[in-house]
């Protein structure tokens, strides 16, 4: 078996332990062979990483985000959501070109990698040139074209909710089978009711889950509770968005009856702390949802919003804002931190990973924890989300593969990506504002 062995370290394991374990690695099966002590195998391996003083962590899931947006990172920062797509984001969107996306995707997977996500999901245009990173790339991921019908004629919002199916049926099982795709009308006030139900048959046509923002801001929920007198996740319901598979992004402005529809539906909610603060959407109830069962998962929204896709940091401000929403320091601990950003990512998004057990897999990161911020080590799980930060992974392994060895990319040169990445955001916003 050609195998890869990481060695001397410890294991963050299933049940939300940290063990002194080493992990074997079936390479061309991508999967975890074994994890334990004196594993069969282990010296034999084709390849060893020394994991002495580091903790071997399921390689991070973020489920929401909107990779190519590291493009206008810092480009319009300080305002409110609506006022912030209408006039700043949308109009630059409206200029990029499908090498734009390519160049911004190529960006995130770069620094995605680099702080040890190995899996994301992405609502954008052009996903094929997404798709085409995330194969060169190596990691795995779900993508889906953002269908939007707000202020188009009938032939123009329809042709963008059937883009939005036929993407995810031309896409499905793409890169070797690690990208997966979902139907995406962006959210429930940007698509009218019409091709909201399209969108939902269409998924169900293809057999792929669906992805929205939902319960985002005050401002989105108000006018579905004026205009139908019912909340936007019963509107939800009517609809059959709401189903096993089907993951909404946000869920901020959520009352007891939409949490436990959606507990009781098993829909996820992938939870943006980072965005949501930065936005001043509202904090979102994550100790609740956690409480009746919802699968949380965790994600960075896109760059122009958080403002990095580092979900180390995403996990520091879950823990700290889901303590403030629920008024309990007790509230969203380290432990259910973690599984969000792992296990209920992978949960979430139906992909594979997020779990350190044989036969799962071999979706891993190694966290070197010899570093003062680190020091002393009493509890390595608290470390994770409360003081790691993502430059102190050093190497990162997706399906089998090495992306990251001591901290050198394998697959992207980052140097190359940043360079280009920096002209063609400048030449994107020269383009957009000389339009304007
Ligand atoms: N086909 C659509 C694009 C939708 S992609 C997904 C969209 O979500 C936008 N977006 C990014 N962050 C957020 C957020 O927090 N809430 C809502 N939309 C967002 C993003 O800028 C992008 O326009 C069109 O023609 O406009
Ligand atoms: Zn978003």
């Amino acid at each position: 078996m050609d195998t890869l062995a990481l060695t001397g370290g410890k294991a963050l394991l299933p049940d939300g332990t940290v063990e002194t374990a080493d992990v074997l690695v079936d390479r061309e099966g991508g999967t975890i062979a074994a994890v334990g002590g004196d594993i069969d195998g282990v010296n034999e391996a084709t390849e060893t990483i020394d994991t002495t003083g580091c903790v071997v962590i399921p390689g991070l899931v973020n489920a929401h985000t909107h990779v190519s947006m590291t493009l206008l990172r810092g480009y319009a920062d300080d305002t409110p959501l609506e006022t912030w797509l209408r006039e700043e984001i949308w109009p630059v969107e409206a200029a990029l070109t499908p090498d734009d996306i390519e160049i911004g995707a190529e960006l995130g997977a770069v620094e995605m990698i680099r702080s040890g996500t190995t899996t994301f999901a992405d609502m954008y245009f052009s996903e094929d040139r997404v798709a085409s990173v995330v194969d060169r790339a190596g990691m795995r991921a779900l993508l889906g074209h953002g269908a939007v019908t707000i202020g188009k004629d009938e032939a123009a919002a329809r042709a963008d909710i059937e883009e939005s199916v036929t993407v995810a049926a031309e896409l499905d099982g793409a890169a070797d089978g690690r990208i997966r795709t979902a139907v995406m009308p962006h959210s429930l006030t940007t698509v009218g009711e019409r091709y909201l139900r399209e969108a939902v048959e269409g998924a169900a046509d293809i057999d792929v889950p669906i992805h929205l923002h939902a319960n985002e801001t005050v401002d989105e929920v108000d006018p579905i509770v004026e205009e139908r007198g019912i909340r936007p996740m019963e509107y939800a319901e009517g609809i059959g968005a709401l189903a096993e598979g089907n993951f909404f992004a946000h869920g901020v402005h959520l009352d007891a009856t939409e949490i436990d529809l959606l507990a009781e539906s098993g829909t996820s909610i992938v939870h943006c702390p980072a965005s949501n603060m930065k936005l001043a959407s509202g904090m979102a109830p994550v100790q609740d949802l956690l409480d009746v069962g919802v699968t949380v998962a965790l994600g960075t929204d896109g760059a122009a919003s958080n403002n990095d896709l580092d979900l180390f940091d995403e996990m520091r401000d879950a823990a700290m804002v889901g303590k403030i929403a629920a008024g309990d320091a007790a509230a969203v601990p380290a432990e259910s931190v973690l599984r969000m950003a792992t296990a209920a990512g992978a949960d979430a998004l139906g992909l594979p990973g997020g779990r350190i057990a044989e036969g799962e897999a071999a979706d891993l990161a190694v966290v070197d924890l010899d570093a003062p911020h680190l020091t002393p080590a009493h509890d390595v799980i608290s470390h994770l989300v409360y003081a790691v930060r993502g430059s102190d992974v050093r190497d990162t392994i997706c399906n089998g593969r090495v992306l990251m060895r001591d901290r050198e990319l394998t697959t992207l040169d980052p140097d190359r990506v940043m360079e280009r990445a920096s002209a063609a955001a400048a030449d994107l916003i020269a383009r957009a504002e000389g339009d304007t």
